[in-house]
């Protein structure tokens, strides 16, 4: 399953407007090594619950920095039970306590971020593509958040070919306030991520 930039395109275009649900449906059928990323952030309940509609036994791939508030771990805990998450969790090769002795808890602007993002976050990231290798990854980046995701659409590729699929791309923030209302699913409000730190970086996996 290879698409070219022309097709993807074309894709993207019969798309917008198409409900999250009907794209992936489409999007499962494309291949068998297919992930879902969650952070277990603020909105991540939208898209774990599609899936559990969908998709139930899906590769939910989870790069646990270690650094999470523990209302980030109780959302997980909670997501991960009420639908049976086929969770699959990466954590970093050195401890959180030796990081922090290393390094500190460097903020964005300090000269250790680089080192500290590629240890807590990166390299577990880079691992868990290495195995699963999976042909189409689904996530939820959105029109608006950064420059970078404003140039790219529901469907698009990542450096290395995988077919990314981000189906609420489209969707602003109260839309997505609408959606876990309606569905009376919950909010991680407090969601805070110390290597994106601020919502309009890129903490880096989406430029791989
Ligand atoms: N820690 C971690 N592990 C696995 N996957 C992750 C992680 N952080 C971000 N993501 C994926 O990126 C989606 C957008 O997240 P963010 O904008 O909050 O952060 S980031 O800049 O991408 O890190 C995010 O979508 P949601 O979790 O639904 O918000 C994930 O698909």
């Amino acid at each position: 399953m290879k698409f070219s930039i022309d097709q993807i395109s074309r894709f993207n275009k019969q798309f917008r407007g198409i409900p999250p649900e009907e794209i992936i449906s489409w999007a499962v059928n494309l291949s068998n090594k297919r992930i879902v990323t969650t952070s277990f952030g603020k909105y991540s309940a939208v898209l774990l619950s599609t899936f559990q509609r969908i998709d139930p036994m899906v590769k939910v791939i989870w790069c646990d920095t270690g650094f999470n508030l523990s209302e980030t771990y109780e959302h997980a805990n909670y997501l991960t039970n009420r639908y049976n998450l086929n969770l699959q969790t990466y954590v970093p090769k050195e401890t959180r306590s030796y990081t922090e002795h290393r390094l500190g808890f460097p903020n964005v602007d300090e000269p250790g971020h680089k080192e500290f993002s590629d240890i807590v976050k990166l390299e577990p990231f880079r691992r868990a593509l290495a195995e699963h290798q999976p042909e189409v990854w689904f996530t939820n980046i959105r029109i608006r958040q950064t420059a970078l995701r404003s140039a790219k659409d529901i469907l698009s590729l990542s450096n290395e070919g995988i077919l990314k699929v981000s189906p609420f791309y489209y969707w602003t923030d109260d839309d997505l306030d609408d959606y876990l209302e309606a569905h009376e699913l919950p909010k991680n409000s407090s969601y805070f991520d110390p290597v994106k730190a601020l919502e309009s970086r890129e903490c880096g996996i989406h430029l791989q």
